[in-house]
């Protein structure tokens, strides 16, 4: 009798604080027992960011859902953002841990996967002085003109099919632009090394946001992931990156090595000359790493997209584009040159810098920011516990009626006052308001915005200027379609590969000219 009523109270007990834990929790779906949401996410017929738009609309802006067994918070209003990423900042410091992106980052030795400590200030330090400051940003301007260069006389001369990839264009130029920082060289299309480079970062992309069960439930479920082939795929990965960062260190560490312009690489043994304990030869690996996993496909997808919106607002192109025309003429023409805008020019263009902006807003690069408190922490009133991830929602963030007026339109004014791009307003909107989020926000924002919006730029810029664009038709249905499907991944691609036809614009035509 005593011993069915111990068992009664203790159930009475665990009911009771069960019941207070729930009542304790920002409101979301119901979950499945032992898996949680984590079906319902991955099966979602819309795509992860309307589900999760979806969920903002039904419970607000603070959802609870929980991946197997981590409680897991989706943060959708601008409101919330602001208070974790600049108010509750430091609470707010480090990301998730999970398993690819800690394997293929040394254990987190890098930058953006390092958890908050003393080695990530010291990394981030490191790189805001000799990486990304304006001099070092400056002194790569020669590599990104180069490239866009290169990329303008490809088209040109594409005279078999007309029909121009421009995913696959704008993926190669990313990658030369970071390749020619970080290694001080560039690799032609064909060229072996640069095929195996470009497959080895895509598929490491993919394994970083890869299901692995360890990441979600305790205990013995590695072998599930060592069973499905992903642990090997991972770990294969992994040895080959590092050969190929061990075989370029090796190169820039030989006599012969006499580079004109100094490269990463080269920064990076420079300072590890000068202080050999500042920095590791796993962290300078890393390092190279997070360049070409978040310097590249987040530029490429940002030009995509930017294309992808004016071609489906044929007024909006023409806008920028006689807007660039005009700012341009009087310029001679360089001989035998394809690429008549350089880094000079770009700040005679501000509507294109709206343009590029408000592509941003609504095609974000880096839709989802992620977030792991490391103590238990208060938001909105829930006592969240340590270890929680957190879910920012920057895409649905800046569709947000609440914040924006006609949030789906496409209106590159809203950056603009009195015809001029207004760096204050988008300051405005993004370091202080955080209506858009496209670099993130606090401690943990993007460092490589001022690398990286010059490529966009200055690659639009001369696509814009150069080329009128038509896009091509759809084998199979013969129907001209451009439409903006997403592929799910730490960087939102465009699904279906933009495919464009070029016609010169006529100011340009060169009598030898293929097109
Ligand atoms: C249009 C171009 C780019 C976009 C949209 C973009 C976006 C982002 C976003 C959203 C984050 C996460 C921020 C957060 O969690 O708050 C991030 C982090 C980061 N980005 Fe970028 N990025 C771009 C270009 C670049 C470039 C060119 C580089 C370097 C060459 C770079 C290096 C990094 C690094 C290292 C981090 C991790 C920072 C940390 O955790 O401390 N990004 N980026």
């Amino acid at each position: 009798m005593m011993i069915v009523g111990a068992v009664m109270s203790s159930i009475v007990i665990i009911f009771v604080m069960m019941m207070m834990r729930k009542k304790n929790r920002p409101p979301g779906p119901r979950g499945l027992p032992v898996v949680g949401n984590l079906v319902e996410l991955k099966r979602s017929k819309v795509g992860i960011l309307i589900y999760l738009q979806q969920l903002s609309k039904r419970y607000g802006p603070l959802v609870y859902l929980s991946y197997g067994s981590t409680p897991t918070l989706v943060v959708s209003s601008a409101k919330l953002a602001k208070q974790i990423l600049k108010t509750q900042d430091l609470s707010f410091c480090s990301r998730p841990p999970v398993v690819g992106q800690q394997k293929l980052s040394y254990g987190g030795v890098d930058m953006a996967f390092s958890p908050y400590n003393n080695h990530w200030k010291e990394v981030r330090r490191i790189c805001m002085l000799h990486l990304f400051s304006p001099k070092q940003v400056l002194s790569f301007r020669p590599i990104r003109e180069q490239q866009v260069q290169l990329m303008m006389d490809k088209i040109l001369s594409n005279n078999s099919t007309r029909v121009i990839n421009l995913s696959e264009m704008a993926m190669s130029l990313a990658t030369n632009i970071i390749c020619g920082v970080a290694f001080g060289r560039t690799y032609d299309d064909h060229e072996y090394q640069k095929k195996r480079l470009d497959n080895l970062v895509l598929e490491a992309q993919a394994l970083m946001v890869s299901f692995y069960f360890s990441d979600h439930f305790p205990r013995l479920t590695w072998v599930l992931d060592k069973l499905s082939g992903l642990m090997g795929r991972l770990d294969h990965n992994f040895r080959e990156m590092d050969a190929l960062y061990q075989q370029l260190i090796h190169d820039h560490l030989h006599p012969d090595h006499h580079p004109h312009r100094h490269d990463v690489i080269d920064l990076m043994i420079q300072l590890k000359r000068q202080t050999p304990d500042s920095i590791t030869w796993d962290q300078i690996k890393a390092l190279l790493m997070n360049l070409f996993v978040a310097g590249t496909d987040t530029v490429a997808a940002a030009v995509i997209w930017t294309m992808t919106a004016l071609m489906l607002r044929p007024e909006i192109m023409k806008k920028t584009q006689t807007h660039i025309r005009e700012a341009m003429k009087g310029k001679q023409k360089q001989q035998q040159k394809m690429m008549m805008i350089d880094e000079d020019d770009i700040d005679r263009l501000p509507y294109l810098k709206a343009v590029v902006m408000e592509s941003l807003r609504l095609y974000p690069p880096a839709p989802l920011l992620y977030r792991r408190p490391t103590t238990t922490t208060t938001v909105e009133g829930y006592e969240i516990e340590a270890g929680s991830t957190f879910i920012i929602n920057a895409w649905g963030i800046a569709r947000d009626p609440e914040t924006w007026e006609n949030p789906e339109e496409f209106v590159p004014e809203r950056f603009m006052k009195n015809e001029e791009y207004d760096d204050d307003i988008v300051n405005g909107y993004m370091m202080e308001d955080m209506w858009m989020l496209p670099f993130g926000g606090g401690r943990r924002g993007c460092p490589g915005m001022g690398m990286g919006m010059p490529s966009i730029h200055l690659a639009l810029a001369n696509l814009l200027y150069s080329f009128d664009w038509e896009s091509a038709s759809n084998n199979n249905t013969n129907i001209n379609i451009i439409d903006t499907q997403a592929l799910p991944g730490l960087t939102m691609h465009k699904k279906n590969p933009l495919l464009l036809l070029p016609t010169i614009h006529h100011h340009l035509i060169i009598p030898s000219s293929p097109i």
